[in-house]
């Protein structure tokens, strides 16, 4: 295991917090995930190599959303779906890719995803922690797709934030933080979506839907299944969301109606992203 100490010299060492309070990430620029362990502190320690690091050491001397100011601001935006397993996020994003001739990003994002096996096996810390840290590299990538294309995103924050939320609780939705409470909080130094859509399908479409899907399961995705109020706190924590809210969408429709509601929220959103950048700029 890569030591904190090291850690602390290393001239592109980054620390972040999660919004949870109970992670802290070291990503080192090494280009591999060298260790994780428990520090002194108890925090969790990940020294992870990516390229992406570098890219995020230079956008995190700004501010998250400094970084996405590209020539052609006024019609670029990322847009990230959201929703239980097997709802249609996968099918909406490429989807919507497609019919904008946008960029498709996922988190956790491509240069971590063969190490997704070995952390949703390790405690759910250290999980988490992994899931966090790809959030992070994650906005570097859409900070650098957004100032070529409209960037949609297979999950982001949000995602993390709700399993975090459902595990680290127990019981019916009434035993969740309240309302108002931070963790459902936009984390303030991680780059923001534009608009977050929350894919909703009833519980029996959904069955039908992941077994017609037939993937192999994530421990997690085995619990929502067998466990009917957890998935009930994953979806009331996306539904508590705020700054930006997740905009819910029925997605039970055919698939080409979903991309429809989609795609019309998003020419709404884009309309008024344009007002609002016309006004500021008279
Ligand atoms: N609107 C829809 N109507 C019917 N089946 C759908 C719809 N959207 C997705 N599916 C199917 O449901 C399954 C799960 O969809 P997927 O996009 O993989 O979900 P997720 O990414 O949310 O896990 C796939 O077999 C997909 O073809
Ligand atoms: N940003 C993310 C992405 C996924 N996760 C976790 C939450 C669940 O345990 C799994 C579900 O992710 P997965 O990509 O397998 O789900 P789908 O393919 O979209 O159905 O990963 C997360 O915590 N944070």
């Amino acid at each position: 295991m890569a030591r904190l100490g090291s850690a602390r010299t290393h001239r592109d060492a980054l620390r972040f917090w999660t919004r949870l309070g109970t992670v802290r990430l070291d990503l080192i620029r090494l280009g591999r995930i060298a260790g994780i362990g428990e520090t002194p502190q108890g925090f969790v320690e990940v020294d992870c190599i990516t390229e992406s690091t570098r890219d995020l050491a230079n956008s995190m001397s700004k501010s998250p959303q400094q970084v996405l100011k590209g020539k052609d601001e006024d019609v670029l935006f990322n847009i990230p779906n959201v929703g239980l397993d097997a709802t249609g996020k996968t099918t909406v994003t490429q989807a919507v890719k497609d019919a904008l001739n946008g960029i498709l990003l996922r988190s956790p994002p491509a240069c971590i995803s063969q190490w997704r096996t070995v952390f949703d096996d390790e405690p759910t810390p250290i999980k988490r922690a992994f899931y966090a840290a790809g959030n992070y590299i994650l906005a570097s990538e859409i900070a650098k797709a957004s100032t070529q294309a409209p960037v949609i995103i297979d999950r982001y924050w949000h995602s993390t934030a709700a399993y975090a939320i459902a595990t680290e609780t127990s019981g019916k939705v009434q035993d969740l933080p309240p309302a108002q409470d931070e963790v459902y909080q936009w984390p303030e130094d991680l780059l923001k979506p534009d608009l977050v859509l929350l894919l909703t399908v009833d519980p029996e479409e959904r069955v039908r839907r992941l077994q017609h899907r037939g993937l192999e399961k994530t421990k997690e995705e085995a619990e929502l299944e067998a466990n009917s109020l957890f998935r009930q706190r994953v979806e009331e924590s996306y539904k508590r969301m705020v700054n930006p809210v997740c905009q819910e969408v029925d997605a039970s429709p055919s698939k080409e109606e979903v991309v429809k509601t989609v795609l019309q929220l998003i020419e709404k959103h884009c309309a008024l992203k344009k007002q609002l950048l016309n006004c500021s700029s008279t």
